[in-house]
């Protein structure tokens, strides 16, 4: 579904992303996990055609991603990223249906869409009337999902979109958000710091350093198997509260 191959990109003369592959498969959820910035966002970005890369090409579906075809490959691709990323000046459900508005898709669609999304998110329906400012963290994550799914996208692109919550609401919307990408059954690439969250919603890990996967697989892989001693220190530096306890 998503491909990228071999891709590089220097900014101002300084590489960030060196000669990486890493391919995304229908119903596919891979998370990309790694110290901050390794480059996962910029690895993202090109998904999205925000990045361009100066070698290698990026394929979504059948479509490759190059400044001419970005914003029709944008089209199908849903973007989460930390605190929602809404337009404080327009309420919840416009934030929502704004780029179906756009579009034009019909209202007795796009509301039947709300109603589809909101049980989705689990998010009471009430609260779509309020502006950003009058929604906690949480409610706000859930509002940016509901966005993102509004087109029905092929791929869904997640950038670190619960770093901001506390641990009881962001445990609440990680089981949401596994319940969604089950339900839902789309690509996603999920950004996080969190080794727990990525084998928690992810099928696979890739683990990134300066600019390079340097592993991907399952977890019980990266724990038994990593690929060298950065992996290693890098799961190994994931503190479990049983371990602070030990
Ligand atoms: N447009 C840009 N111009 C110059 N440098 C950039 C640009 N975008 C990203 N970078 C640099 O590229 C590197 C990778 O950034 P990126 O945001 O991809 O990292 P990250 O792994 O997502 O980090 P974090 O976990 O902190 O969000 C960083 O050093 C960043 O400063």
């Amino acid at each position: 579904m998503v491909s990228l191959e071999g891709v590089s990109k220097s900014f101002e003369g300084r590489a960030v992303i060196h000669r990486t592959s890493l391919q995304i498969g229908a119903r596919e959820r891979v998370a990309l996990i790694g110290p901050s910035g390794c480059g996962k966002s910029t690895l993202l970005r090109m998904i999205l055609g925000l990045v361009i890369p100066d070698t290698g090409t990026v394929t979504v579906g059948k479509v490759q991603v190059t400044e001419a075809t970005a914003r029709e490959v944008r089209r199908r691709i849903g973007y989460v990223i930390q605190d929602g990323g809404l337009f404080p000046h327009l309420t919840a459900e416009d934030n929502v249906t704004l780029v179906a508005r756009l579009g034009g898709m019909p209202t007795e669609r796009m509301r039947a869409r709300v109603d589809e999304l909101v049980d989705l998110a689990g998010l009471p329906k009430t609260l779509l009337a309020r502006y950003p400012r009058a929604l906690s963290g949480g409610e706000r994550q859930r509002v940016g999902l509901m966005r993102a799914l509004m087109l029905d996208p092929d791929v869904l692109l997640l950038d670190e979109p619960l770093g901001a919550l506390d641990p009881i609401i962001r445990a609440r919307l990680q089981e949401d958000l596994r319940t969604a990408f089950q339900r839902l059954g789309k690509s996603v690439v999920i950004v996080t710091h969190d080794m727990g969250e990525a084998a928690y919603l992810a099928d696979s890990i890739a683990v990134m350093r300066d600019g390079r996967i340097v592993q991907q697989g399952g977890v019980r892989d990266l724990i038994d198997h990593p690929a060298d001693p950065f992996v290693s220190e890098f799961v190994g530096a994931q503190r479990s509260l049983a371990g602070a306890i030990a």
